[in-house]
């Protein structure tokens, strides 16, 4: 564009030249000679831009022919690619063959819920950690027949050993705090993820969250201080006050009404959850992460893709459980970004001073766990709010100690009362700009199941 225009004022000169000097023979000389240049100049652009003209016509050509016959297509990642990787994916586990695990086994639904209100969330207090994210492990009780899972073997992943291939090498990240003891490695590689497989993840995630578009989410809070904190940022746009009629029995959620009206009011970031088997993807990602970084593929549980919109961001949190005495906990995180976040959006890890910035197809992966299996707290990390773009991520945690239902759905609690395809959204230790919509639903906003790991 500005070639274009500085240009065009030389071209205008020479025009305006040619007409005041008709009547000097020099002039006139100078004029044929600058007409001759002008004809010349038009002649060598005419061809040049002819030139131009077929040369591009040739690189669209080819690389029209290129796109037709498949090149650059990522060769692990089959061509329907949103339907590979979630078409498949079940909205409701009714119907799935799974034992009946987690705090519902054999119990009927009616001797469950004790007719408790959110006020009374006495057992959250109980939790080892508050800042524990919210997506923490629901670990089924113990009892699980193995049986179930024939093929189960015990595995414990206790190191991650980082293995360069080809040219895809790991940088680990310097840790810039002075932190005493710290169990926590961090890395990171580019071009983990191709192109074509985080736009094919990211366009997944957005047909998925399509099919819900007529279905309103449930809004679950961790306790009623956190929404009241919540309520009082949208202060403009909400002046109900919450009661105990607005809440589903049993659960921190507010009931389906209560929650339509919120809709739209309050910001948060969608994940959308897919399980080992359920596409060729999974199987294409658990095989190289193995290859790249040692964590085994029995010991991941499920991927999660994430985006946040402008504004928001995940509150600081371990993906451990901090004080833990079970084993069956998130040892290593792995992270890819699908995408460049144009401002924000940083995984910071507030102990050790490191901020890593999204970039497509980087991987970040670090332990949150020492190698006997407790957690650290020095793997305290945040997403930081967008400023401005958009975030999507891909993550699957591994586990220290692996377990039968691990990496498998959960048969989905039975409450809220709810469609099959109602999401879930849980906002939990306030930081603006910290809910999280779900595609599904564990037990964590029940709080009879806190009440139980008391
Ligand atoms: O989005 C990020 O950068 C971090 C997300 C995260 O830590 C989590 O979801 O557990
Ligand atoms: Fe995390």
């Amino acid at each position: 564009m500005k070639r274009r225009n500085t240009s065009k004022p030389d071209e205008t000169k020479v025009t305006t030249g040619k007409t005041n000097v008709a009547n000097s023979k020099s002039k006139q000389r100078k004029e044929k000679k600058a007409h001759g240049l002008a004809t010349k100049n038009q002649l060598y652009s005419g061809v040049r831009n002819k030139i131009i003209l077929i040369v591009g016509l040739y690189i669209l050509a080819g690389a029209g022919f290129l796109y037709w016959h498949g090149m650059g297509k990522s060769p692990e990642l089959p061509p329907e690619v949103e339907e590979e990787i979630l078409g498949s994916l079940p909205q409701d586990m009714k119907d799935m063959d799974l034992p009946n695990v987690g705090p519902f086994r054999k119990k009927a639904s009616n001797t469950l819920l004790p007719d408790n209100k959110v006020k009374q969330t006495e057992s959250s207090k109980g939790k080892k950690s508050n800042k524990t994210g919210n997506h923490a492990p629901v670990v089924p009780e113990t009892t699980l027949e193995e049986t179930k899972f024939p093929n189960f073997e015990q595995k414990i992943q206790n190191e991650l050993k980082v293995k360069n291939i080809g040219d895809k090498t790991w940088t680990e990240v310097k840790i810039r705090k002075n932190v005493n003891n710290t169990n926590v490695r961090i890395y990171t590689m580019d071009d983990f993820l191709s192109s074509r497989e985080c736009e094919g993840l990211m366009k997944a995630h957005d047909n998925h969250m399509k099919q819900h578009d007529d279905q309103g989410p449930i809004i679950c809070f961790s306790d009623e201080t956190t929404m009241g904190k919540y309520l009082e940022q949208i202060k403009e746009k909400w002046t109900k006050r919450i009661s105990s009629q607005d809440w589903t029995q049993g659960t921190r959620c507010l009931n389906a009404s209560v929650s339509a009206q919120l809709n739209g009011k309050l910001r948060w970031s969608h994940s959308t959850s897919f399980y080992p088997g359920e596409s060729p993807f999974s199987t294409t990602f658990e095989t190289r992460v193995a290859e790249q970084t040692g964590l085994n593929a029995n010991n991941g549980g499920k991927f999660q893709i994430t985006c946040y919109p402008e504004g928001v961001g995940y509150k600081l949190h371990t993906d451990c459980t901090e004080g833990n005495t079970d084993k069956r906990d998130r040892f290593a995180t792995i992270l890819v970004y699908l995408n460049d976040v144009i401002e924000g959006g940083q995984t910071q890890f507030t102990e050790l001073g490191v901020s890593i910035t999204p970039k497509k197809g980087k991987a970040l992966v670090w332990t949150n766990m020492d190698s006997e299996g407790h957690c650290d707290v020095t793997s305290y990390h945040q997403a930081s709010p967008v400023i401005k773009g958009r975030k999507c991520i891909l993550q699957r945690w591994y586990y220290y100690e692996n377990f039968p239902a691990l990496g498998k759905r959960y048969p989905s609690p039975p409450l809220p009362v709810r469609s099959p395809t109602t999401p879930r959204v849980a906002c939990d230790e306030f930081t603006s700009g910290s809910c999280r919509w779900y595609d599904e639903w564990n037990y964590d906003h029940l709080i009879d199941y806190d009440a139980r790991s008391l």
